[in-house]
């Protein structure tokens, strides 16, 4: 992996490396019925407060941040998997940080340890073998904001808005929502984003390249099912080609070029020759419709 001169300390985020044996990481040949659902467990409760800990925000906080490392974990694990798609609860994406939890969290060694929990968890998020949207319904504020950069994908519905508002907090998006940003829409933009504390409505956030598209509905479950027929169009096909193809624009995107190059020539010995390969080439398709 190519060095940057700021890179955070290495015990903090994993370094993306190439899969050990070719088959590893893009071994799933399982087919997932067109019928199974792409959503994060989310949908199935999602990231809730764990309500044994509603008394102490600080722990509460702590809970739902171990809860979302656990979902990655499963979603690492989960072999057969295409896509995902994030959304929040109550038709607000998130609101960042707990404001009373980080009350209890005022040291410099506290933030930084946050920082590097997040850190981790994001970028392990961002490294799924898996094609992911952030389904901005309602506000993604501070922490919320640096989730939807973890995604692949932003939709938003008319009435969504995302805000960094780190800045107004006296901090800088620090779990990797920075970098991520900056990769997404380039410095410039970033900066502005980041120093004016922006309100990015759909129209703002789609011009400046943040989110992809703009929905038609607000309604939870309305946008939900747009948001599940927009992501279809992009995981349709076998599950090793589609999660082959995220592993080579993740290394695309994070090594350095020989080593990336190396990692598509590995990628590709598990799909060349191999069932939708040869099923590909028997059928003779024509792409000229
Ligand atoms: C990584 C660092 C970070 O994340 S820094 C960013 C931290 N987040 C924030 O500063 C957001 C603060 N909240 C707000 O600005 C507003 O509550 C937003 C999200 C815009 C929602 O406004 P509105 O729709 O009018 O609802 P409201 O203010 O009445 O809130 C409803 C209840 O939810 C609560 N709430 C909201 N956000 C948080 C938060 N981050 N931490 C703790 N509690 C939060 C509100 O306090 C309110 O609670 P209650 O109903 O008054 O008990």
């Amino acid at each position: 992996m190519a060095e940057r001169a700021l890179v955070p300390p290495s015990e903090s985020v994993p370094r993306l490396t190439r899969p050990p044996s070719p088959a590893a990481d893009v071994g799933a040949s399982a087919a997932l019925s067109e019928k199974q659902s792409p959503l994060l467990p989310s949908q199935q409760g999602g990231v809730q407060p764990d309500h044994q800990n509603e008394g102490n925000p600080a722990t509460s906080q702590g809970v739902m941040m171990l809860q979302l490392l656990e979902r990655v974990i499963e979603l690492e694990n989960w072999k057969e998997g295409k896509g995902l798609i994030v959304c929040g609860a109550k038709n607000t994406f998130c609101s960042g940080s707990d404001l009373n939890a980080v009350k209890g969290l005022g040291t410099s060694q506290d933030g930084v340890e946050l920082c590097m929990f997040m850190q981790n968890t994001l970028t392990r998020f961002m490294r799924l073998p898996l094609i992911s949207v952030a389904l901005i319904q309602g506000r993604a504020m501070g922490g919320g904001a640096e989730l939807t950069t973890a995604c692949n994908f932003r939709l938003m519905t008319p009435s969504s808005e995302i805000r960094f508002v780190h800045k107004e907090m006296g901090i800088i998006p620090s779990w990797g929502g920075t970098a991520r940003l900056t990769e997404i829409i380039g410095s410039r933009q970033t900066l502005k984003v980041l120093s004016g504390a922006l309100k990015l409505d759909p129209t703002v956030a789609l011009k400046i390249g943040i989110a992809d598209e703009i929905l038609q509905s607000s309604d939870e479950d309305q946008s939900l099912q747009e948001a599940q027929r927009w992501l279809q169009q992009f995981i349709s096909g076998p599950p090793e080609v589609i999660r082959a193809l995220k592993t080579v624009v993740s290394s695309g995107k994070e090594l350095a070029l020989e080593e990336a190059l190396e990692t598509e020539r590995d990628v590709l010995s598990t799909l060349w020759g191999g069932p939708a390969n040869l099923q590909a080439i028997a059928k003779q398709i024509k792409f000229n419709k």
